[in-house]
């Protein structure tokens, strides 16, 4: 039985995420799981590193918030943790509460990611309320439930879990958030659609980062995403997350990673993977 670590408690998102997979895993590899919660997506990447956990699945970009910096970073400090697939989840929050209307809601709880998606709605109906993050869209749930001038933004399906009345939904700005999830494991895997690397760049000058960026455009590979974040080391030292379309497998990939040894350090190669379909909630 394979073990998959996830950001918890119950009815988060990212346990709806690890759930489809588990799902997947079952469906297509006749594979049974157990899912693991923990508190922060750092710990269970680190179940996953440690092989305390088989497989991790983390939260690692939003439609409209961003990329998840933990994630990024921790994939890059964990040398041994690599990507299996990929699952996009369509996002819609919900507000929960046992406040009898807005007015009496006086803190208003949950992950920066959904506080920061749900803005515009926020500022025109709980203009007043204090926002509190926490470590993901359901943490806060035993609270809402014991305090009447509490409410969550969460799952719309956490409402059943933990009993609480549903105030308001969907609330999030956009109608088209969604976030897309990694499956880490220790495995390299060579085959699939999209390739994710990282590398930091060897000296600060002009044309540093055109040159390997320039060598995925010779061999005619697209790339999908680039993201920087600081090293931490020093004000203005970044590495580079990057994803590309074509597998690990191809000829053309070997020959630009081959090259971009060259005039990149510390070049990191995180695997090939698919895309898995999601069952919508
Ligand atoms: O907090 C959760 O439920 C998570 O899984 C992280 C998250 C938060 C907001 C949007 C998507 C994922």
């Amino acid at each position: 039985m394979i073990s998959i670590a996830h950001l918890g408690p119950s009815g988060s998102y990212s346990e709806f995420a690890a759930t489809n997979y588990a799902q997947w895993l079952q469906r297509y590899q006749a594979q049974t799981s157990q899912l693991k919660p923990y508190n922060t997506i750092s710990k269970a990447i680190q179940a996953a590193a440690t092989g305390e956990s088989d497989i991790a699945v983390v939260p690692i970009e939003n439609s409209i918030g961003g990329s998840v910096p933990d994630t990024l970073d921790m994939l890059w400090e964990l040398d041994s943790l690599k990507i299996q697939n990929n699952l996009v989840i369509p996002i819609h929050h919900a507000l929960l509460s046992r406040a009898d209307c807005l007015d009496a809601i006086t803190t208003v709880y949950s992950h920066p990611q959904a506080l920061s998606q749900c803005q515009k709605w926020l500022s025109s109906n709980l203009p007043d309320a204090t926002q509190i993050a926490t470590s993901s869209t359901t943490e806060a749930l035993p609270r809402v439930s014991n305090d009447a001038t509490f409410a969550a933004i969460s799952p719309l399906w956490a409402a059943k879990l933990y009993d609480l009345p549903t105030l308001a939904d969907p609330i999030n700005d956009n109608p088209d958030n969604s976030t897309r999830f990694w499956v880490l494991s220790q495995q390299l895997s060579h085959c699939g659609s999209h390739t994710s690397i990282a590398f930091q760049l060897p000296d600060n000058t002009p044309g540093a980062l055109l040159k390997p960026l320039q060598l995925f455009a010779t061999q005619g590979i697209n790339m999908s995403r680039i993201e920087s974040r600081p090293t931490k080391l020093a004000l203005g030292d970044y590495r580079f997350f990057i994803d590309i379309e074509a597998s690990l497998d191809n000829t053309n990939t070997q020959a630009a990673l081959q090259l971009l040894k060259n005039c990149t350090k510390s070049l990191k190669v995180f695997g090939t993977y698919e895309q898995i379909p999601t069952q919508v909630p």
